[in-house]
Order: C-alpha cells, then sequence, then structure tokens
C-alpha cells in the first residue's frame, strides 16, 4: 500500500518509529514532516496529508500530533476525509471495516511506541466491510460532505 505521513513537533519523536515499522510491513510511505521539533501547525501538516489521499497519491493517511485530537479535527474538514483518534487496537481496524477510516491520529503524548506501532499495523491490516449496513453509513457520510 502507498501511504502518507505526517505530524507536528509533538508528534515529531514517535512518527520515525512509525515509519520504520511500516517500511518493515513492506509498505511505501512517504513523510510529509515536520523534520523536527520546531513549533508548527498541525492544521498545515494534517492538510498536506488529506490532499495526498483525497488526490490518489496515497491510499491511506496517518497523523501524529501530541493527543491527535487535532489532527482528526483538521484532517476531518477536509472533503473526502474519513479521519479517526485510534488508541486501541479495536478501533484501529474497526474504523476502517465500519467507517473507512482513510486517516488514522494518533497522539504521541499518549500512547507509546509498542502500541502505536501495534496501532498501525491493525489499521493496515483491515479492510473496508461489504456489509450493505456499512456501505449505507458510510455513502450517508459522503453526501454530509458534499450537502452539510
Ligand atoms: O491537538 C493538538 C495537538 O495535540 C498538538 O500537537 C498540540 O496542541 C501542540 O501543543 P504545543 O504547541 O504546546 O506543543
Amino acid at each position: 500500500m502507498r501511504l502518507v505521513i505526517g505530524s507536528d513537533h509533538a508528534g515529531w519523536p514517535l512518527k520515525q518509529t512509525v515509519i520504520d515499522h511500516i517500511r518493515k510491513l513492506g509498505h511505501d510511505i512517504v513523510d510529509i514532516g515536520s523534520y523536527d521539533d520546531k513549533p508548527v501547525d498541525f492544521p498545515d501538516i494534517a492538510r498536506a496529508v488529506a490532499q495526498k489521499v483525497t488526490s490518489g497519491e496515497a491510499a491511506r493517511g496517518i497523523m501524529v500530533c501530541g493527543t491527535g485530537v487535532g489532527a482528526s479535527i483538521a484532517a476531518n474538514k477536509m472533503k473526502g476525509i474519513r479521519a479517526a483518534v485510534c488508541h486501541d487496537i479495536h478501533s484501529a481496524h474497526q474504523s476502517v471495516e465500519h467507517d473507512d477510516v482513510n486517516v488514522m491520529c494518533i497522539g504521541a503524548q499518549i500512547v507509546g511506541a509498542w502500541l502505536a506501532v501495534d496501532l498501525v499495523s491493525s489499521y493496515l491490516s483491515a479492510e473496508f466491510s461489504t456489509d450493505e449496513d456499512f456501505r449505507r453509513r458510510v455513502e450517508k457520510l459522503r453526501v454530509m460532505d458534499e450537502q452539510g
């Protein structure tokens, strides 16, 4: 899978661990920054991650900020994005299976490296269900994106 990852300064320390893990899993990942602890605004990075996903350049995205919350709010402002903070394994895979989440957000101040890589593995191995209930609900999300 081709992926995109971004972080703000608070997420940056965890980001490289996540990237290394994703590469070991055999995925192709583009790192759009940030690249150090210099303060940056998470909406700018989340927007860039979202654009890579909505353009089709990446199948899914990952954002790492302090809590994952700001990143998910920002990414969800972008049409076509279904972003979620996932700090437990069940949410990491069910968010894809039921909700077709395409940007997973992680808080580097909340989870450690071991949990982060397990979250990412769960997220990447999950597929959107073919169940018509879940398809109908995600279609309603798409309509909300279009019409409010
Ligand atoms: O939801 C927002 C994120 O957790 C940010 O990473 C956080 O607000 C950054 O805070 P600071 O600029 O104090 O490091």
